[in-house]
């Protein structure tokens, strides 16, 4: 099939690289002229382990192409996706003017009738009006139908996540438009999960404030296993092996940060709050999640017994989780900021990110992890990058004399 696709960022140009891979064929479309001439070039503009094998094979075969152009993109589409961003807005409310410009963008370029898939994270009733703005504004006498696919992929396993996903959701209202939708994902053999939009919009943010709740949960747990003197590595373990509750997402630590769980746990309170219905289990979440990062820096602070003016202080990890280099909404960042309120002076190693704008002139960058802990008074663990868990330790210990170490993400407890 011919596939356009809205927006190349973590989920437009992952599903474009791997639609393309399984056989379609796919232009994906950026305003971003910056992003679209490096990924001409054959450059991701990303870091996803795997994409740039998968973006290099199918540019070579000609099934995957790039532009600025919107009717170049949507000439010869049976299907276009939206993959723009959701972003936080006013209140907690997700900002939908990207999606409100791309669904203007394709009524005014499209010469056909058109299936439109929405795949960005939209509140319950966006789809509908998705549907509307493009019924309004393209030539009479066409035809399109609005489908839902929220995506689940994971930043750093996002190709493995988009061939070997749990479950493909489709919510659609109409049965041929469906059917077209489901044909595209075939090959790749994943359960089809069929509901109305507006259920399928509502999957995607129970799902993803469902772990959001778990992430704090275990979070609070290890708290208290803190005070009383328990291992939450070892509860999480024995927790986790009933299979009703699953060991994953109960790693205790600084708290969950990226471009999702964030700004999507914020939108469902909000759409609770607008529709007068209780949602504190989602909201204590937040909260809890807002002040364990604190939980964090206050620890060091009290290490210190309150003075950290001129201490030095290695930082490991920058990014919000391991295999990527997105600094949205990044823990790293807010702790940083804190410790340098109180005047210590901080040193950054990230394997992967080399710099953060908002951060620049004020702290250090190491070109290594030993360089990194040279010479500092603590060491922090922000991110469980695999060099950092299978770092050898003692050796750390020894480049850094010994440095008080905090744990931000329970990594050394068997070290
Ligand atoms: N990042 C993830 O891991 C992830 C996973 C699942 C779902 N989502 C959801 O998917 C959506 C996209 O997320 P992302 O992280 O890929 O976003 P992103 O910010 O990385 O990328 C969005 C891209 O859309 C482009 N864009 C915006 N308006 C456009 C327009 N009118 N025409 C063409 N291009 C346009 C931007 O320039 C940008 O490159 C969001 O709703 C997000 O919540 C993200
Ligand atoms: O046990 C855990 C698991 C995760 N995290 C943190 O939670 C955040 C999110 O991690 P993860 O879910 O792995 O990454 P994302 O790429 O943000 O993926 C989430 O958000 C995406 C965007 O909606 C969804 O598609 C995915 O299904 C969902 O897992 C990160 O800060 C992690 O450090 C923990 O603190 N403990």
């Amino acid at each position: 099939m011919n596939v356009g696709i809205i927006g190349t960022g973590y989920v437009g140009l992952v599903t474009g690289a791997v639609l393309s891979d399984i056989g379609h064929v796919v232009t994906c479309l950026d305003i971003n002229e910056e992003k679209i001439n490096r990924l001409k070039k054959g450059q991701s503009p990303i870091y996803e382990p795997g994409l740039d094998e998968i973006l290099a094979r199918n540019t070579a075969t000609n099934r995957l192409y790039f532009t600025t152009n919107a009717q170049e993109a949507f000439a010869q589409a049976d299907i276009i996706f939206i993959a723009v961003g959701t972003p936080q807005g006013k209140d907690g409310a997700a900002d939908l003017s990207y999606i409100e410009q791309a669904a203007k963008d394709i009524a005014i370029n499209v010469d056909h009738n058109v299936i439109v898939v929405v795949k960005s994270t939209v509140p319950v009733g966006t789809n509908d009006k998705v549907e509307e703005i493009i019924l309004e504004n393209m030539p009479p006498g066409l035809q399109v139908h609005v489908v839902s696919n929220p995506e689940f992929l994971r930043e750093g396993h996002a190709i493995n996540d988009t061939f070997y996903g749990d479950r493909i959701v489709i919510g659609a209202e109409n049965s041929i438009a469906r059917d077209k939708v489901e044909s595209l994902f075939k090959s790749l053999n994943i359960p089809i999960v069929h509901t109305n939009r507006r259920s399928a919009e509502m999957i995607k943010y129970a799902s993803n404030a469902f772990l959001a709740v778990k992430i704090s949960y275990i979070n609070q747990i290890s708290n208290l296993c803190e005070a009383i003197g328990a291992d939450v590595n070892a509860v999480a373990d024995g927790v986790g092996m009933d299979h009703r509750i699953g060991r994953a997402f109960l790693n205790a630590g600084i708290g969950y940060g990226g471009s999702c769980f964030p700004k999507d746990t914020e939108a469902l309170a909000y759409l609770a709050r607008k529709n007068d219905v209780n949602l504190s289990i989602v909201q204590s979440a937040i909260q809890a999640n807002g002040e364990q990062r604190h939980i964090f820096v206050q620890k060091v602070i009290s290490y210190f017994k309150g003075e950290l003016v001129g201490k030095k202080i290695a930082i490991l990890g920058l990014a919000f989780k391991p295999n990527t280099d997105d600094m949205r909404e990044a823990p790293a960042i807010t702790i940083i900021e804190e410790l340098l309120k109180k005047g210590a002076h901080i040193k950054a190693y990230d394997p992967i990110v080399k710099d953060v704008t908002s951060l620049n002139n004020k702290i250090k960058y190491a070109n290594t992890k030993e360089q990194c802990v040279e010479n500092v008074d603590a060491i922090l663990i922000v991110t469980e990058w695999e060099e950092f868990v299978e770092a050898d330790w003692k050796k750390i210990k020894m480049i850094s004399k010994d440095a008080q170490v905090f744990d931000g993400r329970n990594i050394l407890t068997n070290k």
